[in-house]
């Protein structure tokens, strides 16, 4: 059912009262520079399936996030906008999604901190990404890296929440007609890799912690993850790609020459056996490689390890190389194009911004009163 504010999924008896639900989508990149292959087959190609089937999307270039590992101004200023651009060029629409800068929201930081009063320390010392990075800095962590998760838990639980009224309804009783109040419920859905379901845990786990002190308000996030949602470092299949790997040949970026992807796939670790099978745990580099091809081509494991029969990995690394430089080749060509016009990638963003202030600013006001701010 389509309504001005976004599409009902359900009619709902929570605590409150009836509601109507209303799912939304929710989710966020670190302005890194260029998305990688992993950011693109774990999150962004789901981003761009979701914004064709969801009424309510939005996507936020996490900027704030991003400072938690030390960056010079006029680099952050640069990634946020390459970061756009090839956000853009993946074929993410701001007329179907509300693309933004999340430091342009700042209820962002302000339910963080009160979030964060929720939240104990323990368990935030506990998160895998706190041990790794913080052993990165020499020990020497900062509170906004530990803290991280509960701004990533604002991020989302900021549009995700129980309005006051939507309406009423007339209800039939057994002899009589009653007009009911019906409250308006958003509940958001995340599109991420597996690496953010650990956070994603945190965020629901903070929700619930709300709800019991302050009553029933925050209705618990869910992730969506995609087929492909850990691809491996092309160095090392133990471990997952990522931007930061020191190791240069580990990561595709999607705005890659086809050069530099041959001689990435071709320099990828698999193993002594030449054939091309999947089985993640036992063969992690090959596998990796079948995924990779399945996802950037929409086939089906079955229908890539039937195509692929016959060729050895060596052979085979040059048709995944194939299959991923022609999937990124119109974006790598848009991405040019959209970084000459650096005053249109601003405009997105805030003008994404402002409508997300929209949407922010009914649950948050709602927070502070909940919370006794009002
Ligand atoms: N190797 C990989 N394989 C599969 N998926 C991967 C791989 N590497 C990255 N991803 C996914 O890409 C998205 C963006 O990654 P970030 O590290 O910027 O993602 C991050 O650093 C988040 N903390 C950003 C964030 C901040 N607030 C949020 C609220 C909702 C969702 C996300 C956020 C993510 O979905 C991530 O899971």
């Amino acid at each position: 059912m389509a309504t001005p504010g976004g599409m009902i999924r359900a009619l709902h008896r929570g605590t409150l009262g009836q509601s109507v639900v209303m799912d939304r989508i929710f989710s966020g990149i670190q302005p890194t520079g260029t998305p990688h292959l992993g950011n693109y087959l774990g999150a962004i190609q789901n981003w761009a399936r979701l914004q064709e089937q969801s009424s309510s999307v939005l996507y936020s270039i996490m900027d704030m996030h991003s400072l938690t590992m030390p960056k010079e101004p006029a680099v952050l200023r640069r990634n946020i906008l390459d970061t756009t651009a090839a956000i853009l060029a993946c074929g993410i629409d701001p007329k179907k999604c509300f693309l933004f800068r999340q430091s342009l929201v700042p209820e962002h930081a302000e339910l963080a901190w009160i979030l964060g009063c929720l939240t104990n320390v323990p368990r935030l010392l506990r998160l895998p990404q706190w041990k790794m990075k913080c052993t990165s800095q020499n020990n020497e962590g900062t509170v906004g890296l530990l803290t991280y998760p509960v701004l990533q838990a604002a991020d989302i639980l900021l549009y995700n929440g129980q309005l006051s009224e939507y309406g009423t309804i007339l209800a039939c009783g057994n002899i009589s007609f009653d007009r009911l109040k019906v409250y308006r419920l958003w509940s958001t859905h995340v599109p991420v890799g597996e690496d953010q379901v650990v956070h994603l845990e945190l965020a629901q786990d903070i929700a619930q912690h709300f709800n019991k002190k302050y009553g029933e308000f925050f209705p618990v996030p869910k992730a969506i993850l995609s087929t492909t949602k850990k691809i491996k470092s092309l160095r090392d299949p133990a471990v997952k790609m990522s931007k930061s790997d020191p190791q240069k040949l580990a990561t595709v970026s999607v705005a890659d020459s086809p050069d530099e992807i041959v001689l990435k796939f071709r320099k990828a670790v698999t193993d002594f056996t030449s054939e091309v099978t999947y089985d993640p745990v036992s063969r992690p580099g090959v596998s990796n490689l079948v995924s990779i091809h399945a996802a950037i081509t929409g086939l089906s494991i079955k229908e890539v390890l039937h195509q692929s029969a016959g060729l050895d990995t060596a052979r085979y690394k040059m048709v995944v190389a194939e299959s991923v430089i022609q999937k990124f080749a119109p974006i790598r060509n848009e991405i040019k194009k959209l970084q000459e016009d650096k005053s249109h990638l601003i405009k997105v963003l805030e003008d994404g911004a402002e409508k997300a202030k929209e949407l922010a600013a009914p649950i948050y006001q709602e927070i502070r009163r909940l919370v006794g701010f009002q």
